[in-house]
Order: C-alpha cells, then structure tokens, then sequence
C-alpha cells in the first residue's frame, strides 16, 4: 500500500498534471489493441469447439472454411499485439522523457545536487535518474496492460467455462451437494493457495532487487572514480590499492547477486511447477464429463483453453510476481530521491542572499542598478558536518574593491564563500551579496564540449568568436583560439594552471559585478598570479572582487581585508607537536 501510494504521487504530475491529452490518447489506443486481442482470443476460443468437434466428427468440408477463419483470427491478433506494443513504448517513451526533465530539473534547480551529498543523500542519483525513470515507466505500462488483458479475459472466460462445466453434484461425508461453475472454482482456489504460497517463498526479493541495483551502481561509480583520477593514482602507483577498494565493491554484489538468484531459484522452481500441473488440471477435472459423454472433444479443448485463461486471470500477481518486485523496487527508489530533493530547500539565510544563486537564477551580462555590495551582518557559520566554525561574522564592502578573505587553514573561509553562493546555509545573521556574482573555484570545472562552449560557462549560449578569441588571449592562451569547434576532454588535456586561466577568460567575457575567488591562482607562479589579478583589476574596474589565496605575494594587490580569527569558535591551523607513534 505504501508502494502504491508513493507510486501515485511520482505519477500523478505526469498523468494529470499536464493539459496535453497525448498521454491519454496513447492510453486509450493501447487499451483499444488489448481490449480487441481479448476479443479475437475469445473467437479463437470458439473455433477450437469448432474445429475438435469437426475433427472428432471426421467432418472434412468444414476445415478450409475454419482454416480461413484462423488465418483471419491470426491476422487481427497480430495487428492488436503489434499495434498495441507500439502504442505503449510511444507512451513510455513520453512518461520518460517528462519525467527525466522533471527529475533533472529538480536536482538541478537551488544546487540540489550539491546539497544532497551533505544530507541523508540516497545512493547514486544519476542512476534513478537515468535508470529508474525508464523502468518506472516501462514497467508501470506493462504491468497495467497485462492486469487490463488479464482481468478482461477472466470476465470473457469466467462465463464460458463456468456453462461448460454446468452443475455437478459432490458427496462430501454422506452428502450431495449441487455445485455450478466447479471448474471456476477449482481455478479460483488453484490461483489463491499458489499466490499465497508464491508470496511465501519471494516476498524476500523485494529488499535484495533494491540492494543489487544499488551494490551495481556503486560498483560502476567505483569505475568512474578511477578513470576520472586517473592521473593521481597513476602517479601514487595506487592501481593496488584501487584493485582492492573496486574488488570490495565487486564482493558486495557477489554476495547480494547469491543472495538474489537462491530466491529466484526457488520462485523459478515454484512457477514452473505451478504452471505444469495447471496445464492438467483442466483435462483431469474435465475427463470425467467426456467419458460419461456429457460433454464433446471440442468442449473439452474449449474448457482446457477457457481455463488458462481463467487461470491466468485469476494469477495475474503469481505471474507477474517478479516484475511486480521489480516495479515495487523502483517505485520506491525514485521516491527515496523525490523526498530527499523535496527536503533540500533554499539555504535560510536567503532573508538577505540576493545573489539567485540558490535557484541557478543567476544571469550574467545584466547593467547593475545598484553598486555591488557584500554585506555579512553576525553570521554564524558551521561546517558541512555540523560543526560551529565562525560566529557573528560582520563585514561590508562596496565596489570597486578588492577585499581578501584571510584566516588559518580549516578555518571556514572556504564555507564562507559557499555561504555567500548559496551552497551553505548559514545558522543566523544575513547575507547578501550582488545579483550577479560570479564564483572562481580553485578547480575550474571544464565540461566535456566544444571549447567555445566551455568558455563560455556557465552561459548556455556562448559567445561570439571573437570575444573569446580576445579572452583568450588577454589571459596567455591564444593559442587555443584555433581551436573553438573541438570537443574534447578540457579538464585533462590542460594543465592546471592553464585550467585556472580558462576561469580567468570566463570571467573576462561574464563581467561580473562581483567575482567571487577561491584559491583561483594556486596552480600558477606568482608572476602568472599577479598578471591575473592585475587583468581583473583592469578590465574590471569597477567590480567588487573577493579572493581567498594563501599566495602572500598577492597581499599587495588588495586594497581591503577580513580576518576571520576574532570569529573563530576554537582554535584551527597547525596542532600542538606530539610524539611520533612510529617512532623516529
Ligand atoms: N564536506 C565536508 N564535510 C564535513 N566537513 C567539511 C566538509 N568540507 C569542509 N569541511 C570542514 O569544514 C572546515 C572548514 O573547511 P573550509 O574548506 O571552509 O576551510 P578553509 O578555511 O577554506 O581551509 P583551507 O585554507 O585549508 O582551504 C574544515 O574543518 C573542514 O574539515
């Protein structure tokens, strides 16, 4: 019940939360094929009385014509199947593509995906994105049509086999008793005790599907953590050390995946059972009637046919079973993600953020109205963990200024300008800083794009050619001006200092009103340095720039500072000497 409830809520957006009647439509033809494959089988139900009392009765003149009615029957069942399956992958397809713009959205929008790996994220969210939402769908549209075929051939069926098998009179302990429709009710306690049963032996595979898509999606981020640093840990010789940590994460599925296919070995051995003695239940709950000749050969085949299909009806979730663990798992899974993007909110200092930051509303190439300005007014500010680092912050700066941040190591100057992104809430006091102020990080992020492209991030059109080609080569990297169309791997093909050039350009074309550093020199010399933030402050000058850099050469360049000690809530920096447990 809890599934379903949270399957209503992921799907409810989508179905009636949109004007478009497409969905519906696909919908509604999808059921019409379903619906008209039900009827063509109760026909072929008919004709197979037809045709087994013509054979009993050696009646050859009626064949040709019966053989044409199939081979019509066949054609029409062909077409619905067909037709049907194309309707309903058009229809998933649409659910899905909806949904992951949704999700995408979503974890996108107020840097939800940033905030999550702070909080109770749940595992891998690309993979729910990417994964899931497909599955929701497609899964979803299967087994809603395979309940509508299921359900609609029980009430076609359930009439037919329930007059083939007339009333029949039982003694139980001296006495008759008269029963009609006894083969319906053998197939209803048939289907009862084996989905009971059924539900006995794998209601286990619940938890172990959810923990193997989760043990698999660990694994591959295993994989994509060494190719992304691979460098480092070829320059550590660290392939040991990985081989180990990725051959854990393999144990881990390893065990789950033993876990899973025992309780899959014994749902396999139930149902394949189940459905060999459902094949002779009918014949031997019917061999009575035709050999006191109550009934004729072609009754018996109609009643053994009407009675699968009863049966099936009547087992839908038995059959259905795994496809139903499977469906539950990522119901659940997509949901875990839902909750987890709806608890991550805007940060609550936002009574003074102006910066957009927090919905990535920030536009660049905006005229000020006002001068930019960074107020902090008693900020108190706490680590990513939860841990009080600075408390009553206060400072204010106007443009034009350029305002060094300076404090010990670990002190939280870094988390200070995350506060002022909007990354980090803060527990009290206010901040505000311009609408449009743009953040270096001592990491430039380069997309893997063309180059003109990752230039211009984080603008989602870039700019014109020759701005960039003058970018470029005001920050030392003309020669990359050839070179706009290329798509490549940015982030490796550069070095680091020519990384942090790249962020120097951005900020050359953006033109922020306030610039926002952290650490954005550190991979240049300080001659490289300098001519950095001496271009910044020409070409920029009537912004407000705040840097945080260890470079002392720098000092000079700033004409105001803060120093974080008088705010800081203990002691940080380098600790006391201590006696070396290795010895030496
Ligand atoms: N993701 C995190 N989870 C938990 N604690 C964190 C996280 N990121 C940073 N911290 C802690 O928050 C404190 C402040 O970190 P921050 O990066 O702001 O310091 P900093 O002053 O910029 O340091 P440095 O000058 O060495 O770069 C540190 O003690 C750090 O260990």
């Amino acid at each position: 019940m809890k599934t379903f409830r949270a399957f209503l809520r992921l799907a409810a957006p989508f179905w009636i939360g949109r004007a478009r009647p497409r969905p519906w439509l696909l919908l509604a033809a999808t059921v019409a094929c379903s619906l008209g494959f039900v009827r063509v089988s109760v026909a072929i139900n008919a004709w197979n009385k037809e045709f087994y009392d013509a054979l009993a009765a050696f009646d050859a003149g009626a064949i040709p014509g019966l053989a044409a009615a199939y081979a019509v029957y066949l054609t029409l069942a062909v077409v619905a199947i067909a037709a049907g399956n194309w309707f309903l992958k058009r229809l998933a397809f649409d659910w899905r593509d909806w949904a992951t713009d949704d999700h995408q959205r979503r974890w996108l929008g107020g840097h939800a995906h940033y905030r999550l790996r702070f909080g109770d994220e749940p595992d891998n969210p690309d993979q729910r994105i990417a994964e899931d939402i497909a599955l929701l769908a497609e899964l979803t549209l299967e087994l809603f049509r395979s309940f509508l075929v299921n359900v609609t051939r029980l009430g076609a069926f359930v009439a037919i086999l329930w007059s083939i098998s007339g009333t029949q009179t039982v003694t139980l302990a001296g006495t008759d008793f008269l029963i009609d429709g006894y083969l319906v009710w053998i197939a209803v306690v048939y289907s009862a005790v084996s989905t009971l049963l059924m539900h006995a032996v794998g209601h286990r595979l619940l938890a172990l599907k959810i923990d193997q898509q989760a043990r698999e999606a660990d694994y591959r981020a295993a994989l994509m953590g060494v190719r992304n640093w691979s460098e480092q840990i070829a320059f550590h010789r660290g392939e040991a050390a990985e081989l180990v940590r990725l051959s854990c994460r393999f144990d881990d599925i390893r065990r789950n995946w033993h876990a899973l296919i025992g309780r899959e070995f014994r749902i396999e051995c139930f149902s394949a059972a189940q459905m060999r003695v459902a094949w002779f239940i009918p014949i031997v709950a019917i061999l009575p009637l035709y050999l006191q000749r109550t009934i004729t050969l072609g009754d018996m085949m109609q009643a053994q046919n009407a009675f699968s299909s009863v049966l099936d009806g009547f087992s839908w979730v038995l059959t259905y079973y795994r496809r139903i663990m499977e469906w539950a798992a990522v119901v659940r899974r997509l949901q875990q993600l839902n909750d987890a993007l709806e608890r991550t909110g805007l940060p609550s200092h936002s009574a003074g953020h102006g910066t957009g930051a927090g919905d990535g509303g920030g536009t660049v190439d905006r005229p000020f109205a006002v001068r930019p300005v960074l107020c902090i007014d008693g900020v108190d500010i706490v680590s990513p963990a939860g841990r009080p680092l600075l408390s009553a912050v206060t400072a204010r700066f106007e443009a034009p200024a350029h305002v060094r941040i300076d404090g010990p190591s670990g002190c939280g100057k870094s988390t200070l300008l995350r506060v002022m992104a909007g990354l980090h809430p803060c527990r009290s006091g206010t901040l505000s800083v311009g609408t449009d102020a743009m953040f270096l990080p001592q990491h430039s992020y380069l997309p893997n794009d063309s180059l003109r492209a990752v230039v211009s991030y984080p603008s989602e059109r870039p700019f014109d050619d020759r701005a960039i080609a003058w970018a470029l080569g005001r920050v030392g990297l003309a020669r990359l001006s050839a070179e706009l169309d290329r798509h490549a791997e940015w982030s490796t093909l550069l070095s680091g200092g020519e990384r942090q050039r790249l962020g120097f350009a951005q900020l050359l074309l953006h033109r922020p009103g306030t610039v926002v550093m952290d650490e954005a020199t550190s991979q240049l010399d300080e001659e490289s340095s300098i001519a950095m933030y001496r271009l910044i402050r020409d070409t920029l000058p009537d912004s407000l720039v705040i840097a945080v850099t260890h470079q002392l050469g720098l000092a000079m360049l700033f004409d105001r500072s803060i120093d974080l000690r008088p705010f800081l809530v203990e002691a940080c920096g380098v600790g006391e000497p201590m006696p070396c447990p290795l010895g030496g």
